[in-house]
């Protein structure tokens, strides 16, 4: 009787495990069509950095007001700008304080960066090509019509389009909006990311450790990698291997933008999550992808909320939030979603022919005359949070590549550039 012979039965479930594991970019398309973008709310632009902007900015004003001058000097008619003539300084218009009159044939009206440029006159003398004597200034030189005047409208005009919503709100678009007389902007409202780490064994940083006890560090992970990249993590209370505590947990947090499990994916008998969420109507959309590390990855809506379940090895977690939590966070901040970039680099030891799941590597890369070099770590243990916290690159390698030799080059997903 084959099912009698564990090994047998073994390769069969093997089988079976392969067929229902999904690609790597299935999961991740799966998992952004399932989210949408927050809802706008409006908020001034001392709080707007960084934030995704929902609706488009119109200036509501003219940028110059004016014609404005962008030197300190004087306002003169062109034609009476000639080397050694003597005008007559009939006024003076700091900036802020427009001249009233005008400038006629034979004067010049004192000015200043910023000064609105008075009728009349069509270029600007400076003050070092002139020399002033009591009320007369004199040219040095004959000067051309036109110069340095900013030109009214030359930035932007009220009503133009100064902002596309959609974009990322730099330090230089809060001065754009301010500059536009915009101090309220509608921007999309941070998603709230709930986390929920699950585990008889996980206990919070700082606490007592009981015998078999390990510290809860994928959800402090998990927040920062949120925060960094604009949500708000809220991080729920642990919950124990038991199914009434996470359902509780899990379904006080459905207000949530997206909710957040760690741990208690896989098949153990005190793998929880599914069978707890189960009852309480999680419709799973697929459990288990083709990856390595992660490869019990969870997706599917509690109560209308989206939710991923990630496994609770720390670098499965950082490598599957990495890969499909922080691309819907995106989504959910009004940003299009960004595909995934790697880098070439070349290696420098050889690496073993991969098998059917995709696999996401420690290693280091490191910059040479020669371009970037990459190694991986010997160990690939996805339990090594400090392996995980050394590399500074993942090594991509595609389900059932070939073994590569040193220098071959392969697609690397650089890991300090993101700040996570
Ligand atoms: N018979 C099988 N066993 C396992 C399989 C499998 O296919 N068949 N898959 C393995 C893979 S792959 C992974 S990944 C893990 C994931 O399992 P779970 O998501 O159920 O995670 P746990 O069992 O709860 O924990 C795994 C590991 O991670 C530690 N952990 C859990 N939570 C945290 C946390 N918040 N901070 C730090 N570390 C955490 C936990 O103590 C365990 O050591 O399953 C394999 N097993
Ligand atoms: O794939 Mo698990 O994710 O070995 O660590």
């Amino acid at each position: 009787m084959w099912l009698k012979n564990p090994a047998a039965s073994q390769v069969i479930s093997d089988r079976i495990e392969q067929r229902i594991m999904i690609p790597v970019e299935e999961a991740r398309a799966r998992i952004l069509a399932s989210v949408s973008p927050t809802m706008a709310e409006t908020v001034s632009i001392a709080e707007a950095h960084g934030r995704v902007l929902a609706v488009s900015v119109q200036a509501r004003v003219t940028q110059p007001p004016h014609d404005v001058s962008a030197m300190d000097g004087y306002a003169v008619r062109c034609a009476d700008a000639v080397a050694g003539a003597r005008l007559t300084v009939i006024g003076a218009a700091p900036a802020g304080h427009p001249f009233s009159g005008s400038v006629e044939t034979g004067q010049a009206v004192r000015l200043f960066t910023g000064s609105v440029v008075p009728q009349g006159s069509d270029t600007i003398l400076l003050q070092e090509e002139a020399q002033r004597q009591d009320d007369i200034v004199i040219p040095a030189e004959t000067i051309r019509p036109d110069r340095h005047i900013r030109r009214q409208g030359q930035d932007f005009t009220t009503n133009q389009t100064v902002l596309e919503s959609g974009r990322i709100l730099t330090a230089r678009d809060i001065g754009l909006a301010a500059a536009a007389n915009s101090p309220w902007l509608a921007v999309h409202r941070r998603p709230r990311v709930a986390i929920l780490a699950t585990g008889d064994e996980i206990v919070l940083p700082g606490e007592p450790v009981p015998p078999g006890g390990i510290v809860s560090s994928n959800s402090h992970m998990l927040a920062a990698m949120i925060r960094a990249a604009g949500g708000d993590p809220i991080l729920l209370p642990l919950s124990g291997d038991d199914s009434d505590t996470i359902r509780a947990r899990a379904e006080a947090a459905t207000k949530s933008d997206l909710l957040i499990t760690i741990g208690g994916a896989s098949v153990g008998d005190h793998d929880l999550v599914r069978s707890a969420l189960g009852e309480r109507g999680l419709t799973l959309d697929f459990w288990k992808i083709a990856m390595r590390p992660g490869k019990p990855l969870m997706h599917g809506q509690l109560a209308g909320t989206p939710l991923i379940g990630l496994p609770g090895n720390p670098v499965s977690a950082y490598v599957c939030a990495l890969l499909f939590v922080l691309p819907a966070l995106e989504v959910l901040r009004g940003l299009p979603d960004t595909p995934l970039r790697t880098q070439p680099a070349r290696l420098v030891a050889p690496l073993r022919a991969n098998d059917h799941r995709t696999d996401f590597m420690r290693g280091i890369i490191t910059q040479t005359e020669s371009g970037p070099v990459v190694e991986s770590f010997p160990v690939q243990d996805s339990s090594m949070i400090s392996a995980l916290a050394r590399a500074n690159a993942l090594i991509m390698r595609a389900p059932h590549a070939p073994q590569a030799a040193a220098g071959e080059i392969v697609p690397v997903l650089p890991l300090e550039s993101t700040g996570l």
